[in-house]
């Protein structure tokens, strides 16, 4: 089968930030697919790459060698068949919950009335009927990633990239939108890249982990399928024998690239 989204040896080197003379290389001859419907997070220590790779996958970002293949086409510019929810806040604060989630369509040229229609459907899926005509400084931060998913899914991509969607709530609002997400995913069954640090979160929501080394020049070192039962629930299946097998298996391969990655940072501190 064709993967939705496929990184053939990806190299991405930047200049580096100490001495501007020298080139870092971030991500080093990275072969990566992604099948279509399939639900893959990547993991890694922090600062290796990860969201240099997804930028690259969502055309951000150009590599220095390698190319990505979208459903069997060479990616050239933006990629228009994916989504994606990154970290940082995305919402417009001039623009209301509705106007946010219909962002998307509006510069697409639907038309208003029905893209306010299928915006209010949206807002309902994520669990914000009503709140609509709300701004994002008066919604909670949960309400707020809950607008942005609706922003992202409204335009039905095939590909769905997410950076770190959640890592900015607590506990129980966290494990509240992965199983919507889950939900949703499950619905529709899009290609998802799902990058995280958070190794539980990644074997909870994925159907595949990839571990990607520390940097300099990282790259996937490992890769496991998560053969866990579905619909889950984020909560639940952390109890599952299966899931502590798999998250002591993977840990193994990630514990030293932590370790690395850690030493790495203070040094450079
Ligand atoms: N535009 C850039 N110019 C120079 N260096 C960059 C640039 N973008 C990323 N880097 C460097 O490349 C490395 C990888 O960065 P990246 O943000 O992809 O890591 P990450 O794994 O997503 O990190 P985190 O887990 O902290 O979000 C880092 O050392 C970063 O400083």
């Amino acid at each position: 089968m064709t993967p939705a989204l496929q990184f053939d040896n990806i190299t991405c080197t930047f200049v580096s930030k100490d001495d501007r003379s020298q080139r870092y290389t971030a991500v080093a001859n990275t072969d990566l697919a992604i099948a279509p419907g399939e639900f893959v997070s990547v993991v890694g220590p922090t600062g290796c790459g990860k969201s240099t790779l997804l930028n690259v996958g969502a055309g951000l970002l150009q590599p220095s060698s390698g190319s990505v293949k979208v459903f069997g086409e060479e990616l050239k510019g933006i990629n228009r068949r994916a989504g994606y929810m990154f970290q940082a806040e995305a919402l417009m604060p001039w623009r209301s919950a509705l106007q946010n989630v219909i962002a998307g369509l509006q510069y697409r040229g639907h038309e208003e009335k029905a893209a306010a229609e299928l915006g209010e459907q949206w807002l309902a899926r994520v669990g914000l009927q009503g709140f609509g005509d709300r701004y994002p400084h008066q919604l909670s931060g949960g309400m707020r990633k809950r607008v942005a998913l609706a922003q992202t899914l409204i335009l039905d991509p095939d590909i769905i990239l997410m950076d770190e969607p959640f890592s900015a709530l607590d506990i129980q609002t966290r494990q509240l939108m992965e199983n919507e997400v889950l939900d949703l995913w499950n619905a529709k069954k899009k290609a998802v890249l799902f990058i995280t640090h958070d190794l539980d979160e990644a074997i909870a929501m994925s159907d595949r982990v990839i571990v990607l080394a520390a940097g300099p020049g990282t790259h996937p070192i490992g890769e496991f399928r998560i053969d866990l039962p579905r619909p889950r629930d984020v909560a639940e299946i952390r109890m599952h024998p299966r899931f502590v097998e798999l998250h002591q298996q993977i840990w193994d391969v990630l514990r030293d690239e932590v370790l690395k990655g850690y030493q790495q940072q203070k040094r450079a501190a």
